[in-house]
């Protein structure tokens, strides 16, 4: 089977299994701020296992395509959200767990304007910017114990052509 991945838009629909998107699409679920704002509600799981959420402020490196990934990790005690700090569209990896290591992985490129939520446990690639600045929040667990489990590839996938 071909080591290539081509990524795919990513959709709401397609990302349910491994995690939330989070955009303003539709109409909000609230009007606020005197009608001057669309408030799009409560729009992600945050889960934390003995601990609480924090959040970060990635600066990350752009990456291109084609991508070599040889990586894929998971954080079992809390979910993990990024959120880009400009309209840009980045890269988002993501593997289901078939029997406690990953199955094939699925890219997904996001549009201006959107940004994700991993689910607990979820196996995903590293924040992956496409543009410089890589500049993200990411809104994840803040506690003790081992919350990173690593799966490296024998062979690497290739993402994007
Ligand atoms: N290590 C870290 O804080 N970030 C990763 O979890 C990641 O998914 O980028
Ligand atoms: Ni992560």
């Amino acid at each position: 089977m071909s080591r290539v991945i081509l990524p795919q838009a990513l959709t709401a629909e397609s990302f349910a299994p491994f995690g939330d998107v989070l955009e303003a699409a539709g109409e909000p679920d609230k009007i606020i701020n005197q009608g001057l704002c669309g408030r799009f509600h409560d729009r992600a799981r945050l889960d934390f296992t003995d601990g609480r959420a924090g959040i970060s402020i990635f600066n990350a490196e752009r990456r291109a395509l084609p991508l070599t990934l040889d990586m894929v990790e998971r954080h079992p005690l809390g979910s993990q959200a990024f959120v880009p700090m400009n309209a840009a569209p980045f890269l988002v990896i993501v593997a289901a767990d078939a029997g406690g290591v990953p199955a094939r992985p699925q890219a997904f490129v996001t549009a201006p304007g959107q940004a994700i939520n991993f689910h607990k446990n979820t196996w995903h690639g590293v924040l992956t910017p496409l543009s410089e600045p890589g500049l993200f929040a990411v809104i994840d667990r803040i506690g003790e114990g081992a919350n990173l489990e690593e799966h490296w590839f024998e062979t690497p996938f290739v993402v994007g052509e």
